[in-house]
């Protein structure tokens, strides 16, 4: 067998064969013989051909699939066909079982559609890359082209100084305490808006059985909508939504999808000669039409609004270097981060608590202790605030971290080198439930919250960094108004289909933490105490 592939390589071109075909091409009245030999050529060649091509493929593979190997570092070695399958686990558990097979080592490498990445497992070097040593991971990993892609140059893909501009200008609208006391009169607003929706919902029977998940994405889409653009959603409405139909189409992975991705990943320069688009091309629409309305009706109407679309139109008025696609991404990101991760925050929290009799007691007799809601001093409610920081940990919406290394890094104490353009994952839905960082990690335990703060690099629900979430003061001023108007004015109860710990699934191919299938709950308007 050693032998005999080269030999045959090796006939292929070798002068014997054509000297063989030379001779036998005089004897020109044997027609049959000549169409034998020619067959029996070609047939030659093109098993030559293939089996130089099979060595090449393999090679090719084999040394793509030693990478890490070679480079003097643990790695994890899937088989070959996995690389490329259609993901059928949530990404949050596909890091996990990665995670727990390079328990003996800080970091370790995988490899995803054939490209190795870098799977990071100890807090002191994670929390050092996000931070001290920024300047070499300064962005997150780049499939979609920013340029041409209406929905896909925002903040989260945005590299280099486009970044930089964007998020110096925007964060602001979010996070500081002016800003965030005038979000808390739009989040009531949507609150008041929500509660007639609820109660129209409750009537008749006076009780509500409904998937949980759904509620609130109409709920945080129907906030989002004022803070976002001062406009009331149709997600509050009966019958078909708009919004809500364009969200489905964004959360609920499908082929197309897969196989945009697959391409995406596999070979980058093919977004560029498909023009690939993140999205769905009716997502696009929907958001550049809707930025087109609310521009025009600012511009005929004279008519600034204070919202996170009007920081964005001034900044591209003031910056001609900033386009109506960087407007668009910006609006669709916000719009869409500020709905999905308050809404499956929200989900998770519930259903931890309902479950729980003592949690739900607590929580209570923390609200019902509280003044009328405009007095509510949000910064007070101690157990709320842990049960939040619980569930963003036991379910962290985000399942990890990304990051593209921008320049050779020496891991330090180490001989490894993490080469340029080499992937980082940072695995937090892993880290989150490693009983090494937090003992029962399975149980959820909002006292921990309030017994000790949490070791540096071993919760990291909105990130850290310069990269760090910008959002997630106003997600926890939202989420604590949300809870409190819930749990002061309802009763929420499991139902038969409510799933059971052990039962509860994720959805798979999902970027974030969604719940599969939804939660279904029943809740009741409280009887006044
Ligand atoms: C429970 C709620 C939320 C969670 C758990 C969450 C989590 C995260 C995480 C993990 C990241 C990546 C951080 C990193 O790479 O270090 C991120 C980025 C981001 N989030 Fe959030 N987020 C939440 C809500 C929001 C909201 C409400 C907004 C805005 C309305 C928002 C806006 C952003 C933006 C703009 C980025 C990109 C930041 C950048 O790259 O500069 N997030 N978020």
């Amino acid at each position: 067998m050693k032998t005999f592939i080269p030999s045959l390589i090796l006939s292929v071109f070798s002068n014997a064969t054509i000297e063989n075909i030379s001779t036998l091409r005089a004897v020109e009245n044997m027609p049959d013989f000549h169409d034998w030999i020619h067959v029996t050529y070609s047939t030659q060649t093109s098993v030559g051909l293939m089996i130089i091509a099979c060595l090449c493929i393999i090679g090719f593979t084999l040394k793509r699939f030693t990478y890490w190997r070679r480079h003097g570092v643990a790695q994890i070695n899937p088989p070959f066909w996995q690389n490329f399958s259609r993901k059928e686990k949530p990404i949050a558990l596909v890091y996990e079982a990665h995670y727990k097979a390079l328990s003996n080592v800080p970091f370790g490498g995988f490899y995803e559609h054939g490209k190795p990445v870098l799977l990071v497992r100890d807090p002191a070097l994670i929390q050092k890359m996000l931070t001290t040593y920024f300047s070499y991971f300064p962005d997150r990993r780049a499939f979609l082209n920013t340029e041409k892609d209406s929905c896909s140059s925002h903040l989260l893909n945005l590299t280099g100084e486009r970044w930089r501009k964007i998020r110096k200008k925007i964060v602001p609208s979010f996070r500081t305490p002016s800003k965030l006391t005038d979000l808390k009169v739009k989040i009531k607003t949507g609150i008041e808006a929500f509660e007639l929706y609820l109660n129209r919902a409750c009537e008749g029977k006076g009780t509500l059985e409904v998937d949980f998940h759904d509620l609130m994405a109409r709920l945080t889409t129907h906030i989002i909508g004022l803070t976002a653009a001062s406009i009331p959603t149709d997600a509050l409405m009966d019958g078909e939504s708009s919004f809500r139909n364009i969200q489905e189409l964004l959360c609920v992975p499908n082929w197309r999808m897969y196989w945009r991705d697959l391409f995406r990943h596999v070979c980058p320069p093919l977004n560029d000669v498909f023009n690939l688009k993140g999205h769905d091309k009716r997502i696009d629409l929907f958001f550049i039409q809707l930025v087109a309305q609310q521009e025009e009706a600012r511009r005929t109407g004279g008519l600034a609004k204070d919202d996170f679309l009007q920081n964005l139109l001034d900044l591209k008025n003031a910056d001609p270097s900033v386009s109506e696609t960087i407007v668009v991404a910006n609006f669709f990101f916000l719009f869409t981060a500020g709905f999905s991760t308050i809404a499956i925050t929200l989900t998770y929290a519930f259903y931890e608590a309902v479950n729980n009799i003592e949690i739900w007691i607590k929580l209570r007799r923390e609200v019902d202790s509280m003044q009328q809601d405009e007095k509510i001093d949000y910064e007070k409610l101690t157990y709320t605030t842990a049960v939040i920081q619980e569930t963003l940990r036991k379910y962290s919406v985000f399942p990890s971290l990304q990051r593209q290394c921008s320049q050779d890094f020496e891991i330090p104490g180490t001989s490894v080198v993490i080469k340029k353009g080499v992937d980082v994952i940072i695995p937090i839905y892993a880290i989150h439930r490693d009983r090494m960082h937090w003992p029962d990690p399975d149980l959820f335990r909002p006292e921990r919250f309030l017994e000790r703060q949490p070791k540096s690099g071993t919760y990291l629900p909105f990130g850290d960094g310069s990269r760090m979430c910008p959002g997630y003061k106003y997600a926890f001023l939202e989420l604590q108004m949300i809870m409190t108007f819930l749990i002061k004015n309802y009763d929420i109860v499991p139902c038969e289909t409510t799933p059971l710990p052990k039962e509860l699934r994720f959805l798979a191919r999902g970027v974030l933490l969604h719940p599969e299938n939804g939660i279904f709950m029943r809740i009741k308007r409280r009887r006044k105490i």
